[in-house]
């Protein structure tokens, strides 16, 4: 959505919700309406967390309910005004999400999910072993506009919309900058985004810090709202359980979910409360679990993804003609295939020093004491059967599993044992076997993760994205969702991706697989572009006609260790790699 439109549907949104408020004159409707914008925010602070990185939080409550607490006691031991202490309980929010998650950040899918749902539950306990089992704000007769509170319920809602005006500004601004980018990126594919040069924890450490302090504000403004606090209603399963409902009925990932989920399903909760909650107690229990499981069954994103979902298929069923065009434009500028090169690629500096790197798995060696050299402006084509460690090494170059032992140097810099993103800033980029694309970005975002880990500002970025998507050829189709691509288009994808970082050597896994004979040509063509462009390139492929027109050296590896080295004419000859590789029909292949 365009700046402009998004400025436009918020101020739409402000404009007909404080109209409808303002006419609303009954006191429990009108706190209804507050209500209806808290939990909103409320799922708009979960999903900064949990929409946008994939980390599932089941203790959203626990900063929530610090927030409540610092209003109450806030006032009642210290006499405080509410205006300072929202600030307050803000900061003390956020410090409770850097805290809780540090050490929780070790942990991924459920184990994550049911380590948060132990936080809020152990402070519930702590505060009601410490007696604040129902604490009641001091009324201000004296001077209530200093202590917020209103006799008007208009202005809480008042207060409310403006606090979900500014969280949904700065989740719109979260998204659209590099910050917002690594949490996608984060949910969308870990591996790849660290192998794109994001450092995962430190995003997802400022990830928690703001949900933490959106959800502490909220939590002290909720607190003067209904000015009683008890353990369950702040810390409770059942506020946890909000955020995330509102967030997943609406839609995780985008800014308008957990307002359209708040809308529809809270005074749905609340109304069937009121009015059963006597001979029904926990109703609004049940609403929320009827709502998760509508969602699971029939919109498993959410309401905002089905109907976006729905709208796109509609569009493209409208205009069939115009989408296979693009589908047509896809393919890279026939150049016509150009020749193995001539130059000698031995004459570089050598850019990258591998020296006896070794890895097992328990008993199995997968890498023994490889040793090889990579030039300056080289294409080494890396073979051997399968399981000969060749994705291994790649994996220990780019850091995604720690060497045994053995040195690694890049331009004379040890780079021994660094994690992902370091490797990935000091210039060493890599593509996948399977293929890791982040779903539903489109090619311009998915290439602009790749381009931050080089460029100091958002059109920097942009720019390096736009560069390299032009180097593979995907410029007329840069706009479409890498969901709807095809494995070609999705592998020139990638390419951009390691490319956009401005790397020093590209790491192609198996670039060349599932594509048929045409397409693998046109690949082929464009990494002997990048070579002649200067680029070096380590590439592991089975294709074997491919390669041997593609590289300058082959390293042949066999059971983890290095079975020869050398030019293709060479390699391709020789008896032990046709034996452990090649095969007798290759022999005959050649001869022909
Ligand atoms: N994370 C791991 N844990 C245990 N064993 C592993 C792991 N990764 C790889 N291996 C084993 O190490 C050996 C080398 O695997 P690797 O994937 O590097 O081979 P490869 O040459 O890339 O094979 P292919 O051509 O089939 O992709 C294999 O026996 C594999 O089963």
């Amino acid at each position: 959505m365009s700046a402009q439109r998004s400025v436009i549907s918020i101020a739409v949104f402000a404009v007909v919700y404080a109209a409808i408020s303002l006419v609303v004159t009954n006191s429990y409707y009108q706190l209804i309406m507050t209500l209806v914008l808290v939990w909103a925010v409320f799922g708009l602070s979960w999903n900064l967390l949990s929409g946008y990185t994939g980390l599932i939080s089941f203790g959203h409550a626990a900063f929530f309910g610090i927030g409540a607490y610092t209003t109450a006691l806030g006032q009642i031991y210290f006499d405080l005004s509410p205006w300072l202490l929202i600030p307050v309980a803000a900061v003390f929010g956020g410090v409770a999400g850097l805290l809780i998650g540090y050490p929780t950040f070790r942990l991924q899918g459920h184990y994550f999910a049911l380590a948060m749902l132990a936080y809020p539950l152990a402070i519930l306990y702590v505060f009601e072993w410490l007696g604040f089992q129902e604490v009641t704000l001091p009324i201000k007769r004296d001077n209530p506009i200093a202590y917020m509170q209103f006799s008007d319920p208009r202005l809480y809602t008042m207060l409310a919309l403006v606090m979900l005006i500014g969280t949904i500004v700065l989740t719109r601004a979260v998204e659209r900058s590099r910050f917002g980018m690594a949490l996608l990126a984060i949910k969308q594919n870990q591996a790849a985004a660290e192998a794109a040069g994001i450092d995962t924890l430190r995003w997802k450490l400022r990830a928690i810090t703001l949900s933490g302090a959106i959800a502490g504000a909220l939590g002290a403004f909720y607190a003067v709202v209904l000015l009683v606090v008890t353990p369950q209603s702040v810390f409770g399963m059942l506020v946890s359980a909000q955020a995330l409902t509102v967030a997943m009925f609406g839609g995780v990932g985008t800014v308008w979910g957990p307002v359209i989920g708040s809308v529809i399903l809270i005074p749905l909760a609340e109304t069937l409360n009121a009015e059963a909650g006597s001979y029904l107690p926990g109703i609004q229990g049940v609403i929320f679990g009827l709502a998760i499981i509508c969602v699971i069954l029939l919109a498993p994103e959410g309401l905002f993804w089905k109907v976006r979902d729905i709208w796109r298929r509609r569009q493209l069923e409208q205009t069939p003609s115009q989408a296979t065009d693009v589908t047509a434009t896809a393919t890279v500028a026939q150049l016509p295939l150009p020749a193995r090169r001539d130059r000698p690629a031995e004459q570089g500096d050598v850019i990258l020093e591998v020296h006896n790197l070794s890895r097992a798995f328990g008993g199995l060696k997968a890498v023994q004491d490889v040793s090889f050299k990579l030039r300056r402006n080289e294409i080494l084509g890396i073979i051997g059967p399968n399981g000969a460690g060749k994705t291994t090494v790649f994996n220990l170059l780019n850091g995604f599993l720690r060497p045994d032992g053995g040195e690694v140097l890049l331009e004379g810099r040890d780079m021994f044992a660094r994690k992902p993103h370091e490797l990935c800033e000091a210039g060493v980029a890599r593509t996948f076997q399977i293929m890791r694309p982040f779903q539903r970005m489109s090619i311009s975002d998915n290439v602009v993760v790749g381009a931050y880990v080089r460029a100091k500002s958002d059109t920097e970025a942009r720019r390096l994205a736009a560069d390299a998507i032009s180097r593979v050829g995907l410029t007329p189709i840069a706009g479409r969702i890498a969901g709807e691509l095809s494995t070609k288009e999705l592998r020139l994808m990638e390419l951009a991706r390691a490319l956009a970082g401005q790397p020093k050597i590209l790491l192609l896994d198996e670039t060349l697989a599932g594509l048929g004979h045409d397409e693998a040509d046109e690949v082929v063509t464009v990494i002997q572009r990048l070579a002649r462009d200067n680029m070096t390139i380590a590439i592991i492929e089975h294709t074997m006609q491919a390669m041997v027109r593609l590289v300058d050296n082959f390293l042949v590896l066999d059971h983890g260790a290095v079975l020869l080295e050398g030019k293709p004419e060479h390699v391709t000859r020789d008896v032990r790699v046709i034996e452990a590789y090649l095969g007798k029909k290759w022999v005959a292949h050649a001869a022909h």
